[in-house]
Order: structure tokens, then C-alpha cells, then sequence
């Protein structure tokens, strides 16, 4: 249950901060936060990540909707003691369907985010896509230390 507050949490912060950017920024607007690193960038994306499929709305309601249950019916049968996987889960969960309510109301992702890593201009990412891949990371990791375990333990 916890899981589903903690999802509950990342969508309300994802569209705050989706509102706010839409509010009291102009479209194209920048904003420095750190100079050459982070800036607050107003920006749509009709696409996925790096803008790729821009506008197939359709394929991305599908594909949302598919993560969503995978996610949920994940969430329901791991055992209590997998708590860092269902944390996982649970961010990836809120990510998802923070970008998902954008693509409804919106048919399109408001994105403002925008940072320079090693002066590599990143696609300008939001809350929900920071959660998605937090979310994805750790679950990278536990599977990597899962099989270090076993390897250890064969
Ligand atoms: C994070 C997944 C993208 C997110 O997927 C979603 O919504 C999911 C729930 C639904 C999609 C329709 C399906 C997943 C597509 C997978 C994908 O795309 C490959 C991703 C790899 C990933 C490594 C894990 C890289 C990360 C990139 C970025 C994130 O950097 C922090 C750049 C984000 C900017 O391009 C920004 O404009 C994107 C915009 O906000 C819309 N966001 C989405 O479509």
C-alpha cells in the first residue's frame, strides 16, 4: 500500500512542477539554475525520449497502459521483503502515469529540466522521467547484485 502513496507523491510532484512551468514560464524560456550545468528549460515534447516517435499518441496511451499493469501486477505479487524492487516499481509507476497524464490533457509532455552533462546538451526531462529512470536504475542494480550473490553463493 505504502507503494502506491509513494507513487501518488511522485505524480503530485511531477504535475505541481509541470503546472508551475506552464504557469509562469513562456515556452522556449530559460532560466539558469548553475551556469553550464543546470537550467530550468520550458519545453513540449510530443515524442518519447530524444523526442522519438513524435506524436504517435496512440502508441504511447497503449504502451503507458501495458507499463502501468505490468507495474501494478508486479507490485502485487512480490513478497513484502523485496522492499528496494517494489520502491522501484513504485517510482517507475508514478513516472509513467505522470507522463501519461500530460499525453491525455495535453497530447504532449511538458519538459524543463535541462542540464549539461560534460557539456552534452541532455534532452530536457522532467519529474516523471527522472522517476522512470531512478526507478529503472535500481532495478538494474538489484539485478546486478542478485547475480553477483548467486555467482558468489554456486
Ligand atoms: C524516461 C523514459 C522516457 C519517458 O517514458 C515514458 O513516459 C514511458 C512510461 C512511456 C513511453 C511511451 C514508453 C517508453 C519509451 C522508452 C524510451 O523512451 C527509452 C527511454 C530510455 C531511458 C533510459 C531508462 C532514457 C532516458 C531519456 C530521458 C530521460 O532523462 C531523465 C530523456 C527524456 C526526454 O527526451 C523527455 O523529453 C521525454 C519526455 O518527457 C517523455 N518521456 C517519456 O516518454
Amino acid at each position: 500500500m505504502i507503494y502506491y502513496l509513494i507513487a501518488l507523491f511522485i505524480i503530485i510532484v511531477d504535475q505541481v512542477t509541470k503546472y508551475l512551468v506552464v504557469q509562469y514560464m513562456e515556452l522556449g524560456e530559460n532560466i539558469p539554475i548553475i551556469e553550464n550545468f543546470l537550467y530550468l528549460s520550458s519545453h513540449r515534447n510530443q515524442g518519447a525520449a530524444w523526442g522519438i516517435l513524435q506524436g504517435q499518441m496512440y502508441f504511447f496511451y497503449i504502451i503507458t497502459m501495458l507499463v502501468v499493469i505490468g507495474l501494478i501486477v508486479y507490485l502485487q505479487k512480490l513478497p513484502n521483503d523485496q522492499k528496494w524492487m517494489k520502491f522501484a516499481l513504485s517510482l517507475m509507476l508514478g513516472g509513467a502515469v505522470g507522463n501519461f497524464i500530460d499525453r491525455l490533457l495535453h497530447q504532449e509532455v511538458i519538459d524543463f529540466i535541462n542540464t549539461f552533462i560534460f557539456s552534452y546538451d541532455f534532452p530536457i526531462f522532467n519529474v516523471a522521467d527522472s522517476a522512470l529512470v531512478i526507478g529503472v536504475g535500481i532495478i538494474l542494480v538489484l539485478t546486478l547484485l542478485e547475480g553477483k550473490k548467486e555467482k558468489e553463493l554456486s
